[in-house]
């Protein structure tokens, strides 16, 4: 006879147990992925996989396995019934010690071409040829052994290639759904971030949707367009064609800036709104096409703006789906558009800016549209929204993956990778200016480098937001890596990836950090700040103000900025006075401009900026104080009619 067990003993068996089902859980047990079941004749328990899920549980996304969940979802899917050999078997895996998170450049190099000899092995998995014969039960165990063996070979080349993939979506019935989305779809359109387009394509999805039916097309659609350039558009573009790659730019950002503005606009006009003025208003909101870059006096950019840069609005890409309509449908049958991508990619954004409303909700949480839907756009058209998925794709860096947005931020436990890509790729002087910190390196004759390292880039956070861990009293650097990273994948950092070729990464990206890639209320700050320290002359006003060709300060300007703004305060000997933290943060400036503060001369520049009025006229308006009711008025014509207290 056995012994019973102490409660007490440790060992794999129970860590396992204690990690998948949490120690002492009990009936809750059975919440967890798997179930506890006992053996009627033996009376032991053992593992197995539950097949009895509700169905949100099946549609959960699947990224990242534990090997044991890996193990047990692989065996509920072969439909294997399985027995442990003790001491048998057991391969003990060297886990490589090299740090995942980051790559020198050699590295790089080597990992790219042991990349491209082996993309054509990224597959998306088939679904198995079924017929009118073929029955519900028999589809799906062909399905499982179809996806049992994609899963097999991705696996095979994870191992034997030790190269690094996205964590790919593993969960079947997500793929099911793409399945279903392709198979009634005329065009597939693969939605891709502006930022890294390539990374986020799936070559062999447009294959697959030619398999399924040659008449069926492929669409790239570049959405988030407006985090680009116009060189940067026009660099891809140039590649995208090259490659003969079917794509367009889009931005569901601006083309619900254009719809907000025509309701503000029918707003306006009330009741008068005929259909007529309606189509003017629309013609307004949203610049043609020859205008749609801000015209700020360099024709050479203006004039190449053409068909292959251009991002489409909202009608144009509704039409462009049209072209897209089968030639031997009848009149009645509907075009059906499928939209995948990645999660987070910007699928409901543009659904969203499609229906001109907002019956999908919109968040940065990846991975939030579970379920395939139907939308019916118009008579014309059904839009298919297949839920985010991770395809198959190589990945240089887990660094990489976080900072696209592929693996969620929240749960991040290293973060010193990430935050090394953001320092390296953001401008030192635009993460100091947009966050009102100073970075301090270390010196090179000290081993620095010039660039500023996590730390150093986590910690000068941390501390400005006075954010410390506990215990120590450190600068809370992991708190600081979740602030700065969202906001690198929300592309308030904004750095695009240069396509392949003879690019240089820092020149391509050189036009992204100057005060009108700046959010609005720093851009305020700033100026005001400037005027604080009576120095604005040296930056013309007029520049200043239009915000849209001002670049950062730099040089000796910058320095003499720099001594105004870091030098010693009095308030906290060893913390620096910041400009932006102290007097002219976002909130005081915030605060003055809605007229809870009275408004100093200092301010006048912000105001100005907010209201497009030139300064002067503000400051000879203004008198000494402050407005009256707190706002300045809107427009000029109504500062002019002396609505200004001048006490
Ligand atoms: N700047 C910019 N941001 C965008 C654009 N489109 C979407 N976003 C942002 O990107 C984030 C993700 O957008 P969603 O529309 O929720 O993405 P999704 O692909 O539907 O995500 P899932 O529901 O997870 O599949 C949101 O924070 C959006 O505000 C765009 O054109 N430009």
């Amino acid at each position: 006879m056995p012994q019973p067990k102490s409660k007490k003993s440790v060992g794999l068996g129970n860590t396992l147990m204690n990690d998948r089902f949490g120690k002492g859980k009990g009936s809750d047990r059975k919440k967890a992925q798997g179930v506890i079941r006992t053996n009627k004749e033996t009376g032991e328990e053992y593992i197995t996989s539950d097949k009895q899920e509700a169905s949100w549980v099946k549609m959960r996304s699947v990224t990242e396995q534990g090997s044991l969940d890996e193990f047990l979802a692989t065996a509920e899917i072969a439909d294997t019934d399985f027995t442990a050999e003790k001491a048998n078997n057991v391969k003990i895996i060297q886990i490589d010690q090299k740090n995942p998170y980051l790559l020198s450049a050699a590295e790089e190099r080597i990992v790219m071409g042991k990349q491209l000899e082996n993309r054509a092995k990224l597959t998306v998995p088939r679904r198995p040829k079924w017929d009118s014969k073929t029955t519900p039960k028999e589809l799906d165990r062909l399905e499982k052994e179809s996806f049992l063996d994609w899963r097999r070979g991705l696996a095979e080349l994870q191992e034997t290639q030790d190269l690094l993939m996205t964590p790919f979506e593993r969960n079947l019935e997500v793929w099911r759904q793409l399945w279903r989305v392709i198979e009634r779809s005329d065009v597939v359109v693969q939605i891709v971030d502006a930022r890294n387009p390539l990374m986020f394509r799936s070559e062999d999805l447009e294959q697959y949707v030619k398999d399924v039916d040659q008449r069926k097309q492929n669409l790239l659609l570049i959405n988030k367009a407006d985090m680009m350039t116009y060189t940067q558009r026009k660099a891809w573009a140039d590649y995208l064609k090259g490659a003969n790659i079917a794509y367009k730019f889009f931005s569901a950002a601006l083309a619900k800036e254009e719809i907000d503005a025509r309701a503000e606009l029918k707003e306006q006009n009330g009741a008068e709104a005929s259909g007529e003025s309606s189509l003017v208003q629309k013609e307004e909101a949203r610049p043609s096409k020859d205008e749609s870059e801000p015209s700020d006096g360099d024709e050479e950019e203006e004039e190449e703006e053409d068909e292959t840069t251009h991002i489409l609005n909202i009608e144009e890409l509704e039409q462009l789906f049209l072209q897209y309509a089968p030639k031997d449908a009848g009149p009645d049958r509907k075009l059906q558009v499928g939209l995948v991508g990645y999660p987070n990619v910007g699928k409901s954004s543009t659904i969203n800016a499609l229906i001109g409303a907002t019956k999908v909700s919109v968040s940065s949480t990846p991975g939030k549209t579970k379920h395939f839907q139907t939308i019916h756009l118009s008579d014309k058209i059904i839009l298919c929204d297949c839920p985010g998925l991770v395809f198959p794709n190589f990945a240089s860096t887990k660094a990489e993956l976080v900072c696209n947005g592929v693996l969620p931020i929240d749960q991040l436990r290293e973060y010193s990778g990430p935050a090394t890509v953001v320092a390296r790729r953001i401008p030192q002087r635009f993460l100091e200016a947009l966050y009102s910190i100073q970075i301090r390196l270390r010196p090179i004759e000290e081993g620095g480098t010039g660039i500023p390292s996590s730390e150093e880039l986590l910690s000068s956070y941390a501390r400005h937001r006075g954010f410390i861990t506990q215990g120590f009293g450190q600068p809370d650097q992991a708190r600081a890596a979740r602030y700065i990273l969202k906001d690198y994948v929300a592309g308030k950092l904004l750095y695009v990836m240069p396509p392949p070729g003879d690019f240089d990464p820092k020149e391509f990206n050189a036009e992204l950090y100057d005060m009108a890639h700046m959010p609005e209320k720093r851009q305020q700050a700033f100026a005001a700040a400037m005027d604080a320290l009576a120095i604005e002359e040296d930056l013309e006003e007029e520049a200043l103000l239009s915000a849209d060709v001002v670049p950062l300060p730099q040089g000796a300007k910058s320095k003499r900025i720099d001594k105004a703004f870091f030098k010693p305060g009095d308030r906290n000997a060893g913390h620096m006075a910041l400009p932006f933290n102290s007097k002219y943060n976002d909130q005081n400036v915030a605060a003055i401009l809605s007229g809870k503060q009275p408004t100093g001369r200092k301010l006048r520049l912000a105001l100005a900026a907010e209201h497009g009025i030139d300064p002067k006229e503000v400051q000879m308006m203004a008198g000494k104080k402050h407005f009256k009711g707190g706002r300045l008025p809107k427009g000029k014509l109504r500062a002019q009619n002396k609505t200004v207290d001048d006490d």
